[in-house]
C-alpha cells in the first residue's frame, strides 16, 4: 500500500503550536494582572505613582480605542471629555460639592457633547475631516470656557486638587475602575456589539445591507468614548494634582492618539500598553533626556508607522490569535444559529411603486416610475446608458430618498425607511462592485451576515466552500468568488426581494453563466424575486420571466424579451434603430 504524501506532513509541530498559543492567550491576562497586583509590594513609591498615572493614560487610550480603533471614528480634541472629568473633581474639591455628583455630570456631558459631534460628522459622506474639526473645537472652546470662568475655574491658574494620602491605597482604587470599565468594555466588543462596530467602521455599505444600523451603533461607540475619557480624567485629577485649562488642549490630544498609535488600536492590551510605557518613560527619562526624550518618542511613533502600522502590541497579538486574517469576528457574536427561512413575507407583493421621480440638481433622473415586482418572478431591467436604472436601484433599496412617489415593500410603505430597515423586510442587494468586508475571512463575512437577519438562512450548499474558509481575507479573493461570497452574504439573511446591479459585471463567460445559473436556482428554491439591472443579453434571456425598459427616466414597455425587443419605440430608444 502507498502512504499518501501527505500523512508525511509535521502534523505534531502545528498541535502544539496551537497549544501554546491557548495556554499562553489563558495565562497572559493572569500573568498581566498578578504583575500589576504585585507592583505596589515590588516597587517605591514614585514607581507605583507612576505606574498610577500610566493607567489613568491607558484607560484614556482605552476610551479613545472604542472611537478611532473600534468604531473608525477619528477624534483630535478627546482631551475635551478628559478634561470634564478632570474639571469635575478639581470643581467638587473646591467649592465642596459631592464628587459623585460632578463626575457623573461629568460623564453625562461628555455623553451630550458627544453625541450631537459624531451625528454631525456621520451626516457627512466622509466623517473623518468634520469629526476632526469638531472635535477639536469642542476642546477649544471648553479650554476657552476654563480661561474666562475664573472665579469658578480658577482661570489659567486652575484648581489644584489634594492627592491622595496613601499611593498604594489610590493605585488599586484605580486598578480596580480601570479592571471594570475594562472588562464592560471587553463585554461589549467581544459580542454583536463589537460584530457590528466592526462591519460599521469597515463596510458601512454592506453594514447596512446586512440590517445594522451604522449611524446608531457608530454614534454609540463615540458616546461610551467619550464618557470612559470623562471618567479617566476623573481618576487622573489627584494623581496629577493640579487641573488647568491645558487639560482640555490639542497636545493632550494628539498624545493620547500616540499612546494608542503606538500600543496598538482595536485591543484592550494596546491602549493600556502604549501609555503605560509612554508615561513611564517620560517620567524615567524626561527629566535627564529632557528635549531629546520627546524627539526619541517621535521618531519612535514615525517608525512605527511606518514598520507596525497596527501597532506595537499587534504581531505578538496575532500571533497569538493564530493563522487567520488580522480582522475577525469577535468571538461571543459568532453563536449565532442558522435557522430554516420562513415563508411569511413571499406571500405579499415583494415591490410596488407609483409614480416614483428623483431629480439631481436640474437634471431630472426619475420621471415618474412605476413598477411592480411580484413573489418569485424575475425582472430584467434593461435601457441604455443613463436612462436611471442604477439610480432607480438606489431608491428602493434606500439609498437614495425619492422626491416623490410611492414605494411599498412587501406591503409596507418604505419611503422614508433607511436601508438597514428595508433588509429587515427582506431586501437584499448586490452592488456592481461585490460588496463584502475585505479585512474579514469568508466565513466571517458569513456569520456577520446573520446576526442581524430577518430569516437567518444555512448557506446553500453551493457555497460552502466559501463558508469554511476561514485562513484568508475575503478582499484577497478572486473577483468571480468575491460575487459568489456577496451573493452568499445576502443569502444568509434569507431575503424575499433581490436587487442586482450588473451582477456579471467585470466576470469571464465561464464565471457569468455560472452566477446566472446560482442566481436562477436561488430564485427557483427560495422563492425570492430578483430584480436585475442589466445590459448583457444573454443573461437577461437566462434569467428574466419579464423584461421592463427603462427609458429617459419612464418605463417604455414590458414583457417577455423578445416581445419588448421587437417593440419600435424600444429599438429607437434603447437599440438605436429605425
Ligand atoms: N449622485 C448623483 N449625482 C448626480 N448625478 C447622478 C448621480 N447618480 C446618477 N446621476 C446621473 O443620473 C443619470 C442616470 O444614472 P444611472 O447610473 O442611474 O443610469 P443607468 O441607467 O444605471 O446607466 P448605466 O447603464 O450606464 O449604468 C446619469 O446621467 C448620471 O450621471
Amino acid at each position: 500500500m502507498t502512504v499518501p504524501a501527505a500523512s508525511n506532513a509535521p502534523v505534531a509541530p502545528a498541535v502544539s503550536t496551537r497549544g501554546i498559543r491557548r495556554t499562553l492567550r489563558l495565562a497572559l491576562p493572569g500573568l498581566a494582572g498578578a504583575a500589576l497586583l504585585a507592583a505596589p509590594f515590588g516597587l517605591d513609591a514614585f514607581a507605583v505613582a507612576t505606574l498610577t498615572l500610566g493607567l489613568c493614560h491607558g484607560l484614556f487610550a482605552y476610551g479613545l480605542d472604542l472611537s478611532w480603533g473600534r468604531a473608525g471614528l477619528l477624534s483630535v480634541g478627546h482631551a475635551a471629555f478628559f478634561g470634564l472629568g478632570a474639571y469635575a473633581v478639581a470643581l467638587a474639591q473646591e467649592h465642596h460639592l459631592p464628587w459623585t455628583a460632578t463626575v457623573a455630570a461629568a460623564v453625562a456631558a461628555a455623553v451630550l457633547i458627544a453625541v450631537p459631534v459624531v451625528r454631525i460628522g456621520l451626516a457627512a459622506p466622509v466623517p473623518d475631516a468634520p469629526l476632526i474639526l469638531l472635535t477639536i473645537g469642542v476642546g477649544l472652546l471648553l479650554q476657552r470656557a476654563a480661561t474666562t470662568l475664573a472665579p469658578v475655574t480658577g482661570g489659567t491658574n486652575g484648581l489644584s486638587v489634594s492627592g491622595p494620602d496613601v499611593v498604594t491605597s489610590y493605585y488599586v482604587t484605580l486598578g480596580a475602575v480601570a479592571a471594570v470599565v475594562g472588562a464592560c468594555g471587553v463585554l461589549l466588543v467581544r459580542g454583536r456589539f463589537g460584530a457590528r462596530l466592526v462591519a460599521a467602521s469597515r463596510n458601512p455599505e454592506r453594514a447596512a445591507q446586512s440590517g445594522i444600523d451604522t449611524t446608531r451603533v457608530r454614534t454609540a461607540a463615540f458616546a461610551v468614548s467619550a464618557a470612559v475619557a470623562a471618567l479617566a480624567g476623573a481618576l487622573y485629577a489627584p494623581v496629577a494634582g493640579l487641573v488647568s485649562p491645558q487639560v482640555f488642549g490639542l497636545g493632550l490630544s494628539t498624545s493620547v492618539l500616540i499612546w494608542l498609535a503606538l500600543g496598538g488600536r482595536e485591543s484592550t492590551v494596546g491602549p493600556f500598553a502604549g501609555a503605560v510605557a509612554v508615561t513611564v518613560g517620560q517620567q524615567y527619562l524626561g527629566s535627564t533626556w529632557q528635549g531629546w526624550y520627546l524627539l526619541a518618542l517621535a521618531a519612535l511613533f514615525l517608525l512605527v508607522v511606518q514598520v507596525a502600522p497596527a501597532g506595537l502590541t499587534a504581531a505578538p497579538r496575532r500571533w497569538l490569535a493564530g493563522p487567520g486574517p488580522d480582522v475577525r469576528l469577535p468571538s461571543a457574536s459568532r453563536r449565532a444559529p442558522y435557522r430554516t427561512a420562513s415563508e411569511s413575507a413571499g406571500d405579499r407583493l415583494p415591490l410596488a411603486v407609483t409614480g416614483i421621480r428623483k431629480s439631481f440638481g436640474p437634471v431630472e433622473v426619475l420621471a415618474g416610475v412605476d413598477l411592480t415586482v411580484e413573489a418569485g418572478r424575475c425582472v430584467c431591467l434593461i435601457g441604455p446608458n443613463g436612462a436611471g436604472k442604477s439610480t432607480f436601484l438606489n431608491v428602493v433599496a434606500g439609498q437614495l430618498a425619492p422626491d416623490a412617489g410611492t414605494l411599498r415593500l412587501f406591503g409596507a410603505d418604505a419611503a422614508g425607511l433607511p436601508v438597514h430597515r428595508r433588509v429587515g423586510l427582506g431586501v437584499g442587494r448586490m452592488f456592481q462592485i461585490p460588496s463584502v468586508v475585505a479585512e474579514l475571512s469568508p466565513a466571517d463575512n458569513l456569520r456577520l451576515a446573520r446576526i442581524e437577519a430577518p430569516e437567518p438562512a444555512e448557506p446553500p450548499a453551493e457555497f460552502r466552500d466559501l463558508a469554511e474558509d476561514e485562513l484568508r481575507p475575503a478582499g484577497a479573493l478572486p473577483l468571480a468568488d468575491r460575487r459568489r461570497l456577496e451573493l452568499a452574504v445576502v443569502l444568509a439573511s434569507g431575503p424575499r426581494l433581490l436587487l442586482l446591479d450588473e451582477p456579471a459585471a467585470g466576470l469571464g463567460p465561464d464565471d457569468a453563466r455560472r452566477l446566472t445559473r446560482e442566481l436562477r436556482e436561488v430564485n427557483r428554491r427560495t422563492g425570492c424575486a430578483l430584480l436585475v439591472v442589466e445590459h448583457d443579453m444573454d443573461i437577461v434571456r437566462e434569467l428574466a420571466d419579464e423584461v421592463v425598459v427603462l427609458a429617459e427616466g419612464r418605463v417604455l414597455a414590458r414583457g417577455p424579451l423578445d416581445t419588448v425587443a421587437a417593440d419600435p419605440a424600444v429599438r429607437t430608444a434603447y437599440l438605436g434603430a429605425r
